[in-house]
């Protein structure tokens, strides 16, 4: 017997840089199901970035009308420049029953455990400051003032790790998605039966207990 239940929020943070990208698009290949809550951003575009795939592209304009109309989940100024969650686009993947994945800034985290009561926090480590560094530089996408400011922010995003649920340390790769992955699979058993199920179960329980020492 299975029951309805509503879609996970499975939320990852990490230092810029440390993988949470190259993870989720490993997890999303692997669970279609899993929606992906893309931001708004007043950063410029990367090469390769596409808008409304990877983020909704906006002028500080705009993103200053998506506070002013309470549009946004959540939102915070990480390195510089403005992200946010679309709060109806999130409503609208959890009504359709779908699990919402996040790529936010510890800021935004935790703002979205006040604004919702449940969901997965995870944080991604990198295995040390040099090997995070190795990696933004090897990325190639940041000049050098962006590139120290994402370093300097790592040690406070670091410093609040103790927000998460689970960590999970990006060293290998393929170790870090399985990680990653038991900790979806994971999540999804645990809300796949609720209190009103244990209730039915526990009432059949009872009620053979009672026939048995009828019959005893
Ligand atoms: N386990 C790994 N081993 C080696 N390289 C990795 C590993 N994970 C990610 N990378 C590489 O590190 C770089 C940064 O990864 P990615 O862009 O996914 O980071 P991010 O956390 O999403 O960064 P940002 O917060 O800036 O978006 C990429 O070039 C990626 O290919
Ligand atoms: N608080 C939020 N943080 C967000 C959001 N979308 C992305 N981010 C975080 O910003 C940094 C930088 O990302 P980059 O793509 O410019 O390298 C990274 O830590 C993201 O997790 C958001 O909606 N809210």
């Amino acid at each position: 017997m299975s029951s309805a239940r509503s879609g996970l929020l499975l939320v990852i943070s990490a230092p810029s840089g440390t993988g949470k990208s190259t993870l989720i698009k490993r997890l999303r290949q692997e669970f279609p199901r899993l929606a992906f809550s893309v931001s708004y951003t007043t950063r410029p575009p990367r090469p390769g970035e596409e808008n409304g795939r990877d983020y909704h592209f906006v002028s500080k304009e705009q993103f200053h009308q998506l506070q002013v109309d309470g549009s946004l989940a959540e939102w915070a100024e990480v390195h510089g420049n403005l992200y946010g969650t679309s709060q109806p686009a999130v409503q609208e993947m959890l009504n359709k029953g779908s699990d919402v994945l996040f790529d936010i800034d510890v800021q935004g985290a935790r703002q979205l455990r006040q604004a919702f009561d449940y969901g997965s926090f995870i944080f991604l480590f990198p295995p040390s400051r040099q090997v995070l560094e190795q990696r933004l530089r090897g990325r190639g996408t940041e000049d050098s003032r962006s590139l120290n400011q994402r370093l300097a922010n790592a040690r406070r995003e670091l410093e609040q790790a103790e927000l998460f649920d689970t960590w999970i340390i990006n060293d290998d790769l393929e170790q870090a998605y399985r990680d990653l992955r038991s900790v979806y699979l994971a999540e999804g058993l645990r809300s796949r039966y609720n209190g009103e199920l244990m209730a039915h179960i526990l009432s059949t329980w009872t009620e053979s207990k009672l026939g048995s020492s009828s019959d005893g």
